[in-house]
């Protein structure tokens, strides 16, 4: 009897063909038994050989692990009801993700954020898993400011706006702006923080896009300074145009403060640009140590030619590791 299949074991050519059929049902349980051991092997074995497989496992994880903690989260979020104190829930949710990735964070800096005071961080955004860099150095009462598209994305919207993550819609201008300058007031009166990507859109070139101003319109509204924060390229170990997702090491400086004491509206042209610069710099240099890695696996990698001309590797620059921490996922 083989799983209720009761019959031989053997055929045997002068059985009835009812005890045939019955041996042609049991070589259709192997075969599927088969079939069903043999599908975890072959995609073990494509996410074991194959890049693009590998890459999109990693991201539907990615995407997965977001949603599962998001309506795990959202029901003791909501007994707080909307408070910026639920973004330590959303961090220390986010915090593993690093290790399933055998991706290492290095920080540089972050005694700058180690103040008391009010202030807005801006940081280049090259993907999503730019989460992983911000849950590492995101300090208490800080919010980030979000396209409104995650609202409406279920759980993880629900999540979102009980950590009091604050919404833009990016194609109403008039609206955005209106958002920015009610949390120029609220974030003095309720004493939280801002987190900000000016470039306004994900972007994985090797510069960075020009800036949106919206963040240095409300650190001058609000008179609180600038913590501008620089993500090292991510080329080593992510792509989603080339499909690549391997562990790797990400650089995360905190530049020294920029002030707006006593800068109104029509200083924020300069102000923005300053920023930019700053940033703009401060990445070509980790581009520069990163693709001197790069070169020795890859030397025609195409995201190295040109970066950083002109930069050097100064002191106390950092610089991208063989990753020694995590498991890949
Ligand atoms: C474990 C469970 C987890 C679950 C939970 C996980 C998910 C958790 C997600 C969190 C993670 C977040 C990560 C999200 C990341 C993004 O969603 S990125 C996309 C959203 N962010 C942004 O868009 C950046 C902010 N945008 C801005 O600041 C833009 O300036 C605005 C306000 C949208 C306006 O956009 P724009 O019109 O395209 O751009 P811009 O050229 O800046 O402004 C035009 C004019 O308006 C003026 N202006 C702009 N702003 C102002 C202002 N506030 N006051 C006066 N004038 C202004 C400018 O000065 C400019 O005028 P001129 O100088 O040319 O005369
Ligand atoms: C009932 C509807 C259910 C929908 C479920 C949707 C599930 C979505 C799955 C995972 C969500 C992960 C969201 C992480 C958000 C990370 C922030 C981010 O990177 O947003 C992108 C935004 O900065 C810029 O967007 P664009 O580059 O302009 O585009």
């Amino acid at each position: 009897m083989l799983l209720g299949i009761p019959c031989a074991i053997h055929p045997d050519p002068g059985l009835s063909s009812s005890a045939s059929s019955c041996w042609g049902n049991m070589m259709d349980v192997v075969l599927l038994h088969g079939l069903l051991l043999l599908l975890p092997l072959a995609a073990l074995l494509l996410y074991r050989y194959n890049a693009t497989f590998h890459y999109f496992c990693k991201v539907a994880f990615f995407n997965c692990w977001i949603i599962a903690m998001a309506t795990l989260l959202s029901p003791f979020a909501a007994l707080r009801g909307r408070s910026v104190e639920n973004m330590k829930l959303l961090r220390a949710a986010i915090l593993p993700l690093k290790h399933f990735y055998g991706i290492k964070m290095q920080v540089w800096g972050l005694e700058h954020l180690n103040t008391e005071e009010l202030y807005v961080i801006v940081s280049n955004h090259q993907a999503a898993l730019d989460l992983m860099g911000m849950v590492e150095i995101i300090p208490d009462r800080c919010v980030p400011i979000a396209k409104k598209e995650i609202l409406y994305m279920g759980t993880v919207g629900w999540a979102s706006w009980l950590s009091g993550i604050i919404f833009v819609d990016r194609y109403k201008r008039e609206d955005a702006i209106n958002v920015i300058s009610q949390t120029a007031r609220t974030m003095q009166r309720e004493k939280f923080r801002v987190w900000i990507f000016p470039e306004g859109t994900r972007n994985q070139d090797k510069s960075m896009l020009p800036f949106k101003r919206g963040a240095f319109h409300l650190a001058v509204q609000a008179q609180v300074p600038i913590f501008p924060v620089v993500f090292s390229p991510y080329w080593d170990f992510f792509s989603s145009k080339e499909k690549k997702f391997t562990s790797g090491t990400c650089t995360i400086q905190i530049l020294p403060k920029v002030e707006t004491q006593g800068l109104s509206s029509t200083d924020v042209p300069r102000l923005t640009d300053t920023v930019r610069q700053a940033m703009a710099d401060a990445f070509a240099e980790m581009s520069v140590s990163c693709c001197e890695d790069q070169s020795a696996e890859h030397p025609q990698h195409p995201h190295c030619a040109g970066v950083g001309a002109g930069a050097g590797r100064g002191t106390g620059s950092p610089q991208c590791e063989e990753n020694t921490t995590g498991t890949s996922n």
